[in-house]
């Protein structure tokens, strides 16, 4: 493996089940929702299995320019120090593509008294952000962003307000997480409420109300389906982080496609993130369901997605219109690219993907027809059509380093079970 990422990797099937040992990396959603909750905490919090990766580099970063003291003991520990209170940065907060980064820090840099400019690379800049901004004007907190995306200006007094606030979070169950973990704040209780019943994977609420309890919020969720948060603020305190359940889903993906077994060191159900849910789809492979709804297990569907086109019978994926403003449009990116490796092997159908499934391609592995996978900066297209790689020939994944969002080892990973990349152009 050379040190630094070339700008394709061709893969070789290794046409042997892939067996060992792969510890995924740390949770990126919980490492920057900790992160966060310890920054906004008076003392110090050691975080450990902690995902080091672009996102949680950049929020690390952000909370930096804003007087937080945050240590690296280790490759997985963040040793986090704060007065409890975010201070104004010097400049604009830059967040790259990292969507829980850019949401979370939006409402949390609101308790700071100051102009905070919350902003991010040019995907993110087509990431919808207005229900979360429209959300915090109804709060009485003056922010605004001209074009509904980043850059978010926040001008803040110092405080969260109160009272009952409705959000919009079909887009993104982010916005929700992003108003709750800033609530603790508020000048008395604050309600959070969805203003329709649409919410991408309430999964990632729950990890967000088990993070702020940890660090010392009350918060409930009521029967009619909002939550309502104390003014507690936060406490520090020693927090372990569970590895990545979408990490978790390559490995799965691997053992499904090449009859292997991999030990991943902890159970699926110890998982508590969304995802965990695909383990039991891929369990099914090659007979995995022709409806999947992949709304509670987003960021597993392109991973499943490529799986289906070994499948033995189509898949139609419902519940995704979200994949649309990820860190690019995944349900065209993964038609594209499948029908890139055969023609006609996907197709969007409205807000659906259909995955046209076609057995044959398991023993494709001497194909030497060239399929040079465009990976749009999204590190899961690149991850999960790498699994493609896996049965057929002639794979190539262009700019692999895109996987340093959440999986910087994600090809050390490939390359210790023993499969062959050859660095290309
Ligand atoms: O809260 C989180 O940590 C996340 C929520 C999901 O996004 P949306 O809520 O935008 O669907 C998910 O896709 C993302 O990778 C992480
Ligand atoms: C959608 C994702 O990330 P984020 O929204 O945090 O940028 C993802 O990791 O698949």
């Amino acid at each position: 493996m050379p040190n630094t990422v070339p700008p394709a990797y061709t893969i070789t099937p290794p046409n042997r089940p892939l067996v060992g040992r792969v510890s995924p990396p740390g949770s990126k959603s919980i490492t920057n929702r900790v992160l966060l909750l310890a920054a906004m905490a008076n003392g110090t919090s050691r975080l450990t299995g902690a995902l080091k990766s672009k996102d949680t580099v950049l929020m690390a970063r952000a909370l930096r320019e804003m007087g937080v003291t945050v240590e690296e003991p280790d490759a997985t520990s963040f040793l986090v120090t704060s007065s409890g209170h975010l201070q104004a940065p010097s400049g604009p907060l830059f967040l790259g593509n990292a969507g829980t980064a850019t949401r979370f820090l939006t409402a949390a840099v609101a308790t700071i008294e100051g102009t905070v400019v919350v902003d991010g690379d040019e995907d993110m800049r087509l990431r919808p952000i207005k229900p979360l901004v429209d959300a915090l004007n109804a709060l009485g907190i003056d922010a605004s962003s001209p074009t509904g995306c980043p850059p978010v200006t926040i001008h803040g007094t110092g405080r969260f307000g109160s009272g009952r606030v409705e959000i919009d979070a079909s887009l993104s169950s982010q916005y929700v997480s992003a108003l709750l973990m800033a609530a603790p704040f508020g000048d008395g209780p604050i309600e959070v409420a969805l203003a329709g019943k649409d919410i991408g994977a309430r999964g990632y609420v729950d990890l967000t109300l088990a993070a702020m309890r940890a660090f010392g919020a009350e918060v409930e969720g009521r029967e009619d389906g909002s939550w309502l948060v104390q003014p507690t603020g936060y406490k520090a305190t020693d927090f372990h982080i569970e590895p990545d359940a979408s990490a978790a889903t390559y490995l799965w993906g691997i053992e499904a496609l090449t009859g292997g077994r991999i030990d991943l060191g902890v159970p699926t159900d110890a998982f508590t993130q969304p995802d965990a849910a695909a383990q039991a789809v891929i369990a099914q492979f090659p007979d995995m369901p022709e409806i999947i709804d992949g709304s509670q297990m987003q960021d597993a569907v392109p991973t499943i997605a490529v799986l289906a086109a070994f499948n033995n019978r189509p898949v139609r994926f419902v519940g995704i219109a979200n994949l649309r403003v990820k860190e690019t449009d995944r349900i065209r990116a993964v038609a594209n690219e499948l029908n890139r490796i055969r023609p006609g092997l996907a197709r969007e159908e409205g807000d659906d993907l259909v995955v046209n499934a076609d057995p044959a391609l398991m023993h494709a592995a001497s194909r030497n027809t060239a399929s040079r996978i465009e990976t749009y900066h999204d590190h899961r297209i690149a991850m999960s059509f790498a699994l493609a790689g896996l049965r057929i020939g002639g794979v190539t994944i262009l700019d692999p380093a895109c996987t340093g969002k959440t999986y910087p080892d994600y090809w050390e990973m490939l390359a210790g079970l023993g499969v062959e990349l050859t660095p290309t152009t």
